[in-house]
């Protein structure tokens, strides 16, 4: 699986307010992006913005050379985002959630990936019983269940303890080796992964 994604002079505004003007850079097989800045920098609207979900003023996008700036729908295709919430819905299963995002699973599958995320003991728990850490561990469970080239992390370290936070980056690293591409968000500089830093400055 070979992808490249280029991101050419983006300019983002948001409330009137330039979160950044001229800014490249590029993902390829393998590598790790960290989109690194202050709270309230524009790492969120970043990744927003890649995917075509907030306007950009100007920019470029290309996706394995293909001119994508007027319609990501070969990016959205090929990748995974998981946001700042953990986007699952209080009345239904853990296991109904999933479904819902990857109604293809197997069942075995399914639970593979709760064993994965240590949560293969709360499958029929309506997910507004569940932890804030272990509604992370849901949505990451996504990236057991799905096989995309790209992944958009958005901040996915939150309220994970260290045995999810651990399970997290040796997940990234097999999305790596396998040839996929990564970026994320964090405060965390995740040196041992040896990502690629795109600093968002005021
Ligand atoms: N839904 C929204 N509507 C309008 N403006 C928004 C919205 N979300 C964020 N913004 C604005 O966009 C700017 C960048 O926010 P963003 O969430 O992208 O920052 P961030 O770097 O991801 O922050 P954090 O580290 O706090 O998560 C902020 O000024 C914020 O007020």
């Amino acid at each position: 699986m070979s992808v490249n994604l280029q991101i050419n002079n983006f300019w983002i505004e948001r409330n009137e307010r330039q979160l950044c003007r001229d800014l490249s850079f590029s993902v390829s097989d393998g590598e790790l992006v960290r989109i690194a800045g202050d709270n309230g920098a524009g790492k969120s609207s970043l990744i927003k913005a890649i995917l075509g979900w907030i306007p950009i003023e100007e920019g470029l996008i290309r996706l394995n050379g293909e001119d994508i700036t007027h319609n990501r729908d070969l990016l959205l295709f090929d990748q995974i985002y998981l946001g700042h919430t953990p986007g699952i819905k209080s009345i239904l299963s853990v296991n109904e959630n999933l479904r819902m995002y990857c109604p293809n699973a197997s069942e075995v599958a399914l639970n593979e990936a709760l064993q994965q995320v240590n949560l293969e003991l709360f499958d029929d728990t309506p997910a507004a019983q569940l932890s804030a850490g272990q509604k992370r561990r849901v949505a990451l469970a996504r990236l057991w269940l799905t096989k995309k080239r790209i992944w958009f992390l958005d901040e996915p370290f939150t309220a994970l303890d260290a045995h999810g936070v651990a399970a997290l980056e040796a997940k990234i690293q097999s999305q790596l080796e396998s040839g996929g591409a990564v970026v994320i968000t964090t405060h965390q500089p995740l040196y041992h992964l040896s990502p690629k830093t795109v600093e968002l400055t005021p």
